[in-house]
């Protein structure tokens, strides 16, 4: 067993305080929080000035393994995840060949047992054509969180185009169903009028405008018309509106809710003043919209009208991204500054310590009932981040960890950084070296009646 960690005089930042407090990590567990005093055979870690919070939970990440490996690798990624304090992350099934079937599940969770610095849980995809299968199997047990997530997205989205199929789902399906919501009709319509316009090299300052508020909305409204027919138990995957914040409720706890959602950290960061200077870089589907909604978003995640915070790190080479409108790639990656951004929005005033937590550890583990992480108590893994909220730096390409090799970000400057970042009990990122004997593990679920 390695040796114990006490992490001294830590301002801990958990389940809505803030508290200054010593922590022990006994193997990969969380052994003792409270005064514990130093012992012989102990690593001390200051922690005077420092404020400790349970890892990050990235709900969404595009980790592009196996089959776009040329974009980023299971490796890469999850090393820019810890070392921007992301101990666990959900990725999605748009892999090639995309995750439709349990063998192909089963592969990636082979992959990053061998290759993942950080714990890892994988969504199966849902198409017209796995879609009987998917009901029949018995997803329970080893494939951990995948028993609890369904996935649509992109070209020929569902909702659009197969509301015979949604219904189907939403009638059989008990697991979160977790959903991109844009109606891609609305989207192909607007894109042929800007497309007679300009022909192939639309200014991408209109991409909010073609994959339009009107899009998100009634995806959004029409899914959970559908899962309030139905009782099913769906997620919006990355809200980009203020307009769609209001088709969600804050009178239940997390835990109860049946339709949850999320915003990522772009669509708060950013917003379409930004397409003049970032231009493509900052292409995303569902667009990066205006300051109002940008507002609006943040106005939902602090009244819980929005549940959690995610990155959809959605890497594409520089080559792919710097093409005209239409061929350029939507996407970009993120997950090594989110802290650091919801940080800054800390340092504005804009959000408590305790809300970032919430939202990025704390509600990840409820929503997708992810087993003995997301908090910071005795006995659940140590899976925690060290942040220093005085320490500035500057993203630039001599510390982008990304296979991609760039950032939306860059050029930005934090006050706040990160640390030192474990994982089960391993410090796996300190001061900016990597410790990589150990790797994460599979994220396993509660059971339901937890
Ligand atoms: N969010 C994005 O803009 N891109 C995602 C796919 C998607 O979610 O549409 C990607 O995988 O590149």
């Amino acid at each position: 067993m390695s040796t114990p960690t006490l992490i001294q005089q830590v301002t801990l930042v958990n389940e809505g305080q803030s508290q200054v407090t010593d922590v022990l990590i006994v193997g990969e567990r969380i052994h003792q929080i409270g005064s514990i005093p130093a012992q012989d055979g102990f690593r001390v870690i200051d922690g005077r000035g420092k404020f400790l919070l349970p890892g990050v939970i990235d709900g969404q990440v595009h980790f592009r393994e196996p089959g776009l490996t040329h974009k980023a690798d299971l490796h890469s990624e999850s090393k820019a995840a810890v070392a921007g304090g992301v101990t666990s992350f959900i990725d999605m099934p748009n892999t090639r060949p995309n995750t439709l079937n349990l063998e192909l599940l089963a592969e990636k969770y082979q992959i990053a047992s061998q290759k993942s610095l950080a714990n890892y849980g994988f969504l199966l995809g849902i198409n017209g054509k796995n879609l009987d299968e998917v009901m029949q199997w018995d997803t329970s047990g080893l494939l951990a969180i995948t028993d609890d997530g369904l996935y649509f997205s992109g070209k020929g989205n569902i909702l659009a185009d197969r509301p015979d199929m949604l219904e189907r789902i939403f009638s059989r399906y008990k697991g979160v169903i977790a959903i991109h919501s844009e109606k891609e009709e609305i989207v192909e319509k607007n894109e042929e009028i800007y497309r007679e316009q300009y022909g192939e090299d639309v200014p991408v300052k209109f991409h909010p405008l073609i994959r339009s508020e009107q899009a998100c909305y009634e995806a959004t409204e029409r899914a959970i018309g559908l899962a309030e027919k139905h009782g099913a138990r769906l997620h919006i995957l990355h809200l980009s509106t203020a307009k769609e914040t209001a088709l969600f409720r804050n009178d239940i706890p997390l835990s109860e809710k049946k339709i949850t959602t999320e915003v990522s950290v772009h669509h708060l960061w950013f917003t379409d003043l930004d397409y003049e200077k970032k231009g493509t870089l900052i292409k995303w589907n569902p667009a990066i919209k205006t300051q109002k909604d940008a507002d609006g978003l943040l106005e939902a995640l602090l009244d819980d009208r929005i549940d959690l915070i995610t990155t959809d790190h959605a890497p594409h080479t520089l080559e792919e991204k710097l093409k005209p409108y239409f061929q350029s790639m939507s996407g970009a990656p993120l997950v090594q500054h989110s802290l650091v951004c919801l940080l800054e929005f800390f340092h504005q005033g804009k959000i408590s310590l305790e809300k970032i937590t919430e939202k990025m550890c704390h509600n990840p583990a409820i929503l997708y009932r992810i087993k003995e992480r997301g908090f910071v108590r005795e006995g659940y893994f140590a899976d925690l981040v060290l942040v220093d909220l005085n320490q500035p730096w500057t993203v630039g390409k001599e510390n982008i960890l990304y296979k991609c090799g760039w950032s939306p970000l860059e050029g930005t400057t934090f006050h706040s950084q990160v640390t030192h970042t474990w994982v089960n009990g391993n410090l796996v990122f300190e001061e900016g070296t990597f410790h990589e004997n150990a790797k994460g593990k599979a994220l396993e679920v509660w059971d339901l009646k937890n």
